[in-house]
């Protein structure tokens, strides 16, 4: 039986269970592919750590770039992560010199996708990614292969697990973001550098990938609007539960009549939805297609939601499929737009710090209306003891424009005393 020499950077979380996932599966991978797919070299930074893998008869790479440029390996698989080199560089190398890769790294297809995608397309090289988006939900072949009869209109959903297990266990169990996140490291949902989760760009490069996917644009994750869950806090996920709704971090993508608006923003959205009950570390994917429309819903990270993604892929690489990165030769992938957010339509939560001083109330409703933004529900409470009240406005739909010059005219006329939280809405 012909081997398939797998070449491995990268044994951390994702590496390590892309190991056992290849020892556990290998005579079920036989039997299908026809062939022995076998991890014949690694690289890694740290050698003596024991990572409890049979590491016997397996080259050590000190250097990834070199692993990829001379092992003898017939497919690259880079889990390592990092929008730069060495990352970067060794899947070049690969590319360059007609190996296959796999990788789940988001950060770097975001970055530098069209360029790998071009060098992918000049050696004949596949570029395989299914683990970068959503983890375990097989959204990069449903959209590139099994929805190809579809013209996309929108394509949105959680696509980060880090994020949406934070707002998850904050919203349920009333626990501190720090503490939450501190188990989603632990766990080993978060990228290395956890900002990129709480701060919204994770979600980001996975939605630029996406688009390219769907509308057939290069990838450009510099083109979407970002917002991240770091400012939310639990009064506003307890206020966001009385007014009937959950809040989740988004990414939306959706085909307007100036372009493609790509936006990744906190979302208040009704509790009976769907997408309102995807809890913890899960993630969810709808697209709007003409023929069809569907949402997947799966694990979005963990070491064993992600190997099944990257074995996935290296089931592909085994039996020889082929196809253009992005689903289309990159010289016909067209450029996204920038998302226009001031035209953003629809209802918002607004949460104000105000002073307790006449007329404070009477001046909110003013400069709402000065704007002609019309109030669904107003809230206000003073917690004990406190000088500031807390006003929470919600409104019917409305445009971002409108509500940034409220605001903007209500922090000018002196009655807040901190930073206003705003949060958009999605009503039925
Ligand atoms: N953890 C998840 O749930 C998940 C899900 C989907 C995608 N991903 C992506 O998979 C990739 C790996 O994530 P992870 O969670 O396994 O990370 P990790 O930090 O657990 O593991 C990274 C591994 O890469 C190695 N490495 C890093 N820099 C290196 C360098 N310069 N030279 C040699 N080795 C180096 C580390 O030693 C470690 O073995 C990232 O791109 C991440 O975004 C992770
Ligand atoms: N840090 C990412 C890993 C999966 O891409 C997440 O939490 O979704
Ligand atoms: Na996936």
């Amino acid at each position: 039986m012909s081997e398939l020499k797998v070449g491995l950077a990268g044994l951390g979380t994702v590496g390590a269970a892309v190991f056992r996932m290849l020892e556990r599966r290998k005579a079920e991978l036989e039997a299908r592919t026809g062939r022995t797919l076998r991890v014949t070299a690694v690289a890694a930074r740290d050698r003596s750590r024991d990572r409890g893998l049979d590491l016997g008869g397996v080259i050590w790479f000190e250097d990834p770039v070199a692993l990829a440029r001379d092992g003898d390996i017939d497919v690259f698989v880079e889990l390592m992560g990092g929008d730069g080199d060495p990352a970067k560089a060794a899947v070049a190398a690969a590319l360059d010199r007609g190996i296959p890769v796999v990788t789940a790294n988001k950060a770097l297809l975001a970055k530098c996708g069209v360029e790998l995608a071009q060098r992918a397309e000049a050696s004949r090289a596949g570029l395989h990614f299914e683990a970068a988006v959503a983890g375990g939900i097989p959204i990069v072949k449903t959209l590139r292969e099994s929805l190809a009869g579809n013209t996309i209109e929108r394509v949105s959903g959680i696509l980060n697990g880090t994020c949406n297990y934070i707002l998850t266990r904050m919203a349920e169990e009333k626990l501190s973001f720090h503490v939450c996140l501190g188990e989603a490291q632990r766990l080993g949902y978060a990228e290395a550098d956890p900002t990129f989760d709480i701060d919204g760009f994770d979600t980001a490069h996975k939605l630029a990938i996406l688009t390219s996917l769907a509308f057939g644009t290069q990838v450009d994750a510099d083109s979407i609007y970002v917002e991240g869950i770091r400012q939310l806090t639990l009064a506003d996920l307890e206020a966001a539960d009385d007014l009937g709704y959950r809040v989740k971090l988004l990414g939306v993508a959706v085909r307007t009549e100036t372009g493609i608006e790509q936006r990744v923003h906190p979302t208040m959205v009704p509790k009976h939805w769907p997408i309102a009950q995807v809890s913890g570390v899960t993630n969810a994917v709808a697209v709007d297609g003409d023929a069809v429309a569907l949402t997947l819903v799966g694990p979005g990270a963990g070491g064993a939601a992600t190997a099944s993604a990257v074995v996935g892929d290296l089931f592909d690489v085994a039996r020889g499929a082929r196809g253009y990165t992005f689903g289309l030769p990159v010289a016909e992938l067209t450029k996204a737009e920038r998302a226009a957010m001031q035209r953003h339509e629809g209802g918002y939560y607004i949460r104000l710090a105000v002073v307790n001083k006449p007329g404070t109330a009477a001046t909110i409703a003013r400069r709402m209306a000065d704007e002609q933004i019309s109030l669904e529900s107003i809230m206000q409470r003073r917690p004990d003891g406190a000088e500031t009240a807390r006003v929470i406005l919600i409104t019917y739909a409305t445009t971002e424009e409108a509500v940034r010059r409220a605001i903007a005219a209500i922090e000018a006329d002196g009655v807040i005393s901190a930073l206003p939280q705003v949060i958009r809405i999605e009503k039925d």
